[in-house]
């Protein structure tokens, strides 16, 4: 397999931003054919996971520097994420205990740059897990999460010792985790086994992000638009008033009936099953969609729930256009799972055709 090519469109130039391209040499392809797919969904919801899933499913392993990068970022996103969800937290009239404000000053002040090489400040470590572990920031997270405490630092908590070892290199799973807000639109290039190259598009998911996503629409063949299954009892990071799913739901609509992606296979991935599964068992669907009249803390009916409204919302508009309601379960942190998915996918957006895009 060779390499991949990667391009960056309209982003500023940023440490975390530039990730995904640092590794990769510009390489021009010449006579092959380009299957566009498009990641679309809010932010947050996993597309520049699955992307990086492609990187490992097409063994373009992470390189020296952006691993290095990653690590720094995820120093970032533990102390980061968890000062600006409590601070958040204040706001909805929660606080931490008493005991540990203290905590929370040094950690609200501590430098969140990591140079090059340096090891996560061994003294914040304890500060961070006590942090974590206060239970009205618990009980924030779990309850409705309002606060919008990171998800990502329930997975970090649990390996605040490996990530506090001096000598600690970021593993696959640890830069799955990694998160930052993309900006712009980026395209990669996978050359494939036939005369094809997969162009794999990923952009920003936040509001301000998606006018810029009409720019990627032409000849794309497939979009992949993913939702946070999770985010049904949770806010939006960039509008408080506005739940997470009511906006993908919204935004699912515009993309059915956007013209531009009318001749696309539209594929729904409901992501985060896992943690759809872990916060169903303690917040009920039925507090934040009345209308759900299935069993209480019922994973299945859950999911078939969530797939029927984004199914009903395009019933009418696909039946007038002609196309297909196409809907995966998928995990975007379990590689195994996109493996298996995206080969599902790939028989869905070329069912007569010989083009490989996902190794299975
Ligand atoms: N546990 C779990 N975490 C996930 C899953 N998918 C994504 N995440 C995490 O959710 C966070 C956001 O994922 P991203 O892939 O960066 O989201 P995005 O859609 O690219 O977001 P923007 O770039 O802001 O539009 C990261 O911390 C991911 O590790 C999943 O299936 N399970
Ligand atoms: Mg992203």
């Amino acid at each position: 397999m060779g390499a991949c090519t990667s391009k960056i469109t309209g982003r500023p130039a940023g440490k975390y931003n530039e990730m995904p391209a640092q590794s990769e040499k510009s390489t021009k392809s010449t006579d092959r054919l380009p299957v566009k797919i498009l990641l679309l969904g809010a932010s947050g919801s996993g597309k520049t996971t699955i992307f990086k899933q492609m990187r490992l499913v097409h063994h373009m392993p992470f390189s020296r520097q952006e691993i290095e990068s990653y690590r720094q970022l995820i120093y970032l996103n533990v102390t980061d994420g968890l000062q600006s969800g409590i601070s958040r937290m204040n706001t909805t009239g929660f606080f931490v205990s008493e005991e540990n404000r203290e905590l929370l000053r040094v950690v609200e002040n501590c430098d969140r740059d990591l140079k090059d090489d340096q090891p996560f400040p061994s003294e914040y470590h304890h500060f961070i897990e006590w942090l974590w572990r206060d239970p009205n920031v618990q009980a924030v997270y779990r309850n409705g999460n309002e606060a919008g405490i990171p998800e990502n630092l329930s997975y970090y908590s649990q390996n605040l010792d490996r990530l506090f070892d001096p000598h600690f290199q970021p593993n696959n799973q640890d830069i799955l985790h990694a998160h930052v807000l993309s900006t712009g639109i980026t395209e990669t290039t996978f050359p494939l086994q036939t005369r094809h190259d997969l162009v794999l598009v990923d952009v920003g998911g936040s509001k301000s992000e998606r006018r810029k996503w009409r720019y990627c629409a032409e000849g794309a063949s497939a979009v992949l638009f993913v939702v946070n299954l999770a985010g049904y009892n949770q806010f939006m990071r960039e509008d408080e008033d506005t739940n997470q799913m009511e906006d993908a739901l919204a935004l699912w609509e515009k993309t059915c009936r956007d013209p531009s992606l009318a001749n696309t296979v539209l594929i729904l991935l409901l992501n985060k099953c896992d943690l759809f599964e872990e916060k169903i068992a303690y917040a009920d669907i039925k507090n934040f969609f009345p209308d759900y009249k299935g069993p209480s803390g019922d994973p299945e009916a859950g999911r078939k729930y969530f797939r029927n409204k984004f199914r009903d919302i395009s019933r009418e508009i696909f039946a007038a256009q002609k196309r297909n309601f196409h809907c995966h379960y998928t995990t975007a942190t379990n590689t195994m799972n996109i493996r298996l998915v995206m080969a599902s996918v790939q028989g869905t957006i070329f069912p007569s055709t010989t083009v490989t895009c996902f190794r299975s």
